[in-house]
């Protein structure tokens, strides 16, 4: 299969790297396209296929075209892509909110695949749901959920509109967990601890914990009543997080990270 990726920042390159980590593709099938100076001279150093600054119509002869641009820098691609797509292509998005019927429109093209990983892509630990357009055949369709899954794991989903429920909930995911660990580090620094020991305690504490819920056969209310013993230092910090409505304002954000996906499907 020939692929070509436009837009080689975070998620292009973790897709890049892991196509080629599983010998999905072969270097000579494999054309970069990134606009950025820096990323390209980033991505020649490790040598991942054919590299260029600009849409052409060698990009007209590759089976799969990836879509990793910014959403805002989606119009940057449109006119040079529209004039060398042909039919037979499929289109993959990742692009944050982008619908395929507004890719369909400005390309002129029927076969889109939409999909949202997220970071831990780049590990081949990510979670990408996707949904197809009708055009797209089932040969197709396989074919690219064999080289998401080289990312990690995948689920199709039917609806279209549920993909901006995942934006919110794994998509951005990362980002949530990663603010957690953050603020915890800062309880620990706070406390006296240097920043390396306080991040040791906090990661593997994380690490840990994340196995105990896919492990233990415990749901999560009695995981947390394991911990917090009555009157003890936990039922203290829990007693505070519920003062301050903490489960509300995840919750919240969660929600307004949807409500900004809708608002970029809307253009
Ligand atoms: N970062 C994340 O956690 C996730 C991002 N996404 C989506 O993936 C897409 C990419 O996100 P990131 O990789 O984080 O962004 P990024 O900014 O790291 O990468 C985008 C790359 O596209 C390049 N680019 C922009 N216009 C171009 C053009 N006309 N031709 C060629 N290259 C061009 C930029 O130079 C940049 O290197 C976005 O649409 C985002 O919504 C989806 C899931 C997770
Ligand atoms: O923040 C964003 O818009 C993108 C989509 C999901 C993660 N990053």
């Amino acid at each position: 299969m020939k692929i070509a990726i436009i837009g080689c920042g975070n998620m292009g390159l973790a897709f890049a790297r892991a196509f080629l980590k599983f010998d999905l593709v072969k270097k000579e099938d494999f054309l970069l396209v990134e606009k950025g100076e820096d990323r390209m001279e980033k991505l020649s150093s490790f040598q991942p296929g054919v590299i260029t600054g600009v849409i052409g119509p060698q990009i007209g002869t590759y089976d799969l075209i990836i879509l990793s641009v910014k959403p805002q820098d989606f119009p940057s691609v449109q006119e040079a892509l529209r004039a060398v797509i042909t039919p037979n292509q499929v289109v993959l998005s990742i692009m944050a909110g982008v619908t395929i019927a507004n890719i369909q429109t400005v390309l002129d093209h029927k076969a889109v695949i939409r999909a949202m990983p997220n970071t831990p892509a780049m590990l081949g630990m990510g979670i990408t749901a996707y949904t197809a357009s009708p055009e797209v055949d089932m040969t197709q369709l396989r074919k690219v959920e064999n080289l998401i899954n080289a990312t990690g794991r995948s689920v199709f989903l039917e609806e279209e509109e549920q993909l901006n429920a995942v934006t919110a909930l794994s998509g951005s995911g990362p980002a949530y967990f990663f603010y957690v660990v953050k603020a915890m580090i800062e309880a620990g620094k706070k406390m006296g601890f240097e920043e390396s020991v306080a991040a040791l305690l906090v990661k593997q504490t994380m690490l840990g914990s994340f196995h105990l819920i896919n492990t233990a056969d415990k749901s999560l209310d009695e995981l947390i009543k394991a911990v917090a013993s009555k009157g003890g230092t936990t039922e203290a910090a829990l007693k505070q997080f519920e003062a301050g409505n903490l489960d509300e304002t995840l919750i919240g954000g969660i929600l307004a990270a949807q409500m900004r996906s809708k608002e970029l499907s809307k253009g």
